[in-house]
């Protein structure tokens, strides 16, 4: 079934086939998957089972050995620069402040100072980071410093956002707080999320839909999509709500099976 929102995706993958050099063993085989507009989907799969390989290839940072990576509809298979991609570290620079931080992206791609910052400033609000604006980067929390680094992320520019293990650096009260936000963030902006992650809970608290990467890539079993696992939290209904209800224990059943454990 396609997105949730829009018949074509924002993001597709058809049939990936990865490697990291020609005459090892596939990392991933026929791994195909798809965002809608808008919709947020989770990535789960153990420690080496090939997530970040697929995020190079969906990045463009990497070419697949075979299949498709497709933005829109359209094929984008190994070009760069179209996906924003945001890693676990913030990866702030110390020495510059937060608004110089996070309009980097737009200086890079040739704006002045002045035009990258008059471009930013408002989104700080949406971004819980107003008054930070002058902070360094060694004022802020955790929290504030991941949220500076999706606002950067934001302005790169993209609808399609690959985000990996982005809360794990963080507290788990911190990390609660930030994916609530962020899942809320990401609807009103209508931008398609994939995340990857090791974390079940996270996984079945943000997305709509986890897709399960089983396999064991050092052992010459390449991994596979083994499920896809839709989940239902109900609109309103609050992160904490969700968590204590039948239906997080069933998806979280279904995603753990799958997984095998
Ligand atoms: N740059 C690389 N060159 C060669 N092999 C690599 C490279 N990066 C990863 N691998 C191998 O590819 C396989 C998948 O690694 P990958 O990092 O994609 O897994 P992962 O599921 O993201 O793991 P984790 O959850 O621990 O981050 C592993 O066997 C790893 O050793």
């Amino acid at each position: 079934m396609r997105g949730v929102v829009d018949e074509v995706p924002a993001l597709e993958a058809r049939r990936l086939t990865l490697a990291w050099s020609g005459d090892e063993a596939p990392v991933v085989r026929g791994v195909s998957l798809h965002v809608g507009v808008g919709e947020s989907v989770c990535l789960v799969g153990r420690s080496g089972c090939g997530k970040t390989t697929i995020l190079h290839a969906l990045s463009g940072l990497t070419r697949p050995r075979a299949g498709s990576v497709l933005l829109h509809g359209r094929d984008v298979t190994g070009v760069p620069g179209d996906v924003s991609y945001m890693l676990q570290k913030d990866l702030l620079l110390p020495s510059k402040r937060i608004i110089d931080n996070v309009c980097l992206p737009l200086v890079l791609s040739g704006e002045s100072a002045g035009e990258a910052r008059a471009k930013a400033r408002p989104l700080f609000g949406r971004f819980g980071l107003e008054g930070c604006e002058d902070s360094w980067p060694s004022e802020l929390s955790g929290g504030m410093r991941q949220r500076a680094a999706f606002l950067r992320t934001y302005l790169m520019g993209n609808d399609v956002l690959l985000l990996d293990e982005p809360f794990s650096a963080l507290d788990a009260i911190t990390r609660a707080e930030m994916r609530s936000w962020y899942c809320d963030m990401a609807r009103e902006l209508r931008l398609a999320t994939l995340t990857i992650t090791h974390d079940v809970d996270e996984a079945v608290g943000m997305a709509q839909r986890i897709y399960v990467l089983t396999g064991d890539p050092r052992a010459g079993v390449p991994s596979r999509v083994s499920a896809e696992v839709r989940v239902g939290r109900p609109e309103g209904v609050s992160f904490e709500e969700f968590a204590l209800s039948h239906e997080f224990l069933a998806c979280k059943r279904e995603v753990l099976e799958a997984l095998g454990a």
